[in-house]
């Protein structure tokens, strides 16, 4: 076996099953480990108790069982200035923002990687379900179990950055991450995996936003036929191609966010799933990431939201940071704020955040 134990990685520790068995899988193989819990949110309820001490104890539980140094680091402010400021910004522009993708950019992959590299880290590594190939140029790949690939959200991260990472996890089917802890008895191996937004955890999304946010209530307006069909709360708690909470029953349903009007405050809503209203042939998306060099024209396949099928489009470069991506078949609900990722193949090329979205060449003004 390759001696490792000369090569230093950081793991990004979360006291969740998977980050468990990325570093229980590090050590066997040799190398020196070190985990870090990163507390990016405080999180300390209404009786003082703060969720994040219980995943904390999780990390330290599993950290000795395995061996390993381990400590907490703290990134509050950096979460808050380049992650949360930015999801406040994009909702109240009356767009659905990725928190995730911003915080594997800017936090996971940024603030931590850095902090891991002035410890003398070679690599950092985290339990997410992809692949980083480090023979030849470095390239990412989708995570070999199809269901937990999470590629979607590392889209925005750079050949520099992947090239101090590693994904041990990425050739392994979730299930059999399960039985790895189940063999390894580590202490989070029942632990329910976790969902929500990154750091900020599972919450009524609602009333969460609602503090940081002035809910302002509207119409809500059949786009069709201008007919007014009730009330919304706020248009920043609604996406488009949502039916779920709207809260409008009654003919011509079910009802169907197609878009909203930040001026007149009035949310857009269509009849039927399938309307056209909902579907699109092209975008523009900014902030674009490739990770390997590309050309200026290229097919590829394509993911608009995470779980969701891959899609046939071809994609122009427009600008120095802006793409134009046209899809081989219009496609529905494509939302401004989120991200559009590109595959070729297994292959990440890269990604950017959708913009604006047109219907053969004319641009869709009501998705905001
Ligand atoms: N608080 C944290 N401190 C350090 N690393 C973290 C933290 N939260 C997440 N990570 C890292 O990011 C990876 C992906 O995070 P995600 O929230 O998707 O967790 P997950 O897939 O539920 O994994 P886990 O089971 O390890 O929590 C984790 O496997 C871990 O390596």
């Amino acid at each position: 076996m390759k001696d490792n134990s000369n090569t230093t990685v950081v793991v990004g520790m979360s006291g969740g099953v998977d980050s468990s068995v990325t570093a229980k899988v590090l050590k066997d193989e040799g190398y020196n480990v070190i985990g870090i819990f990163m507390k990016n949110w405080d999180d300390t309820d209404e009786f003082g108790v703060c969720t994040a001490t219980e995943d904390y104890e999780d990390v330290r539980k599993v950290a000795e069982q395995i061996g390993i140094p381990y400590y907490a680091v703290n990134f509050e402010k950096e979460y808050y200035d380049r992650v949360f400021k930015y999801f406040l910004e994009e909702y109240n522009r009356g767009r659905t923002p990725n928190p995730d993708v911003m915080c594997n950019k800017e936090i996971k992959f940024n603030a931590f990687l850095d902090y891991a590299m002035k410890l003398g880290a070679d690599y950092v590594a985290t339990g997410h379900y992809a692949r980083v190939t480090h023979d030849g140029e470095v390239q990412m790949l989708r995570g070999v179990d199809d269901n937990k690939d999470q590629t979607y959200f590392l889209n925005q991260l750079t050949k520099n950055q992947l090239e101090k990472t590693l994904f041990p996890l990425g050739h392994l089917e979730k299930s059999e991450v399960r039985e790895l802890a189940h063999k390894y008895d580590l202490a989070t191996k029942d632990k329910k995996d976790s969902t929500g937004i990154c750091f900020i955890g599972e919450r009524d999304f609602k009333e969460f936003l609602s503090n940081y946010l002035p809910a302002n209530p509207g119409k809500i307006i059949d786009f069709e036929s201008g007919e007014e069909k009730g009330n919304h709360d706020g248009l920043m708690y609604y996406t488009i191609g949502q039916r779920q909470g709207l809260g409008i029953g009654g003919s011509g349903g079910p009802y169907f966010v197609a878009g909203k009007n930040l001026e007149t405050n009035e949310l857009y809503v269509v009849s039927g799933y399938d309307n056209e209203y909902l579907y699109s042939t092209s975008l523009i998306a900014t902030e674009v990431n490739f990770i390997n060099n590309v050309l200026n024209e290229f097919t590829a396949t394509a993911k608009f939201r995470y779980r969701q099928k891959d899609t046939k489009v071809s994609v122009k470069r427009i600008g120095e940071d802006v793409i134009e991506v046209t899809f081989l078949e219009p496609t529905r609900a494509i939302t401004p704020g989120q991200a559009v990722v590109l595959y070729d193949g297994e292959r990440v090329i890269g990604g950017a955040t959708i913009d604006k979205v047109f219907k053969n060449g004319k641009r869709l003004e009501y998705l905001a």
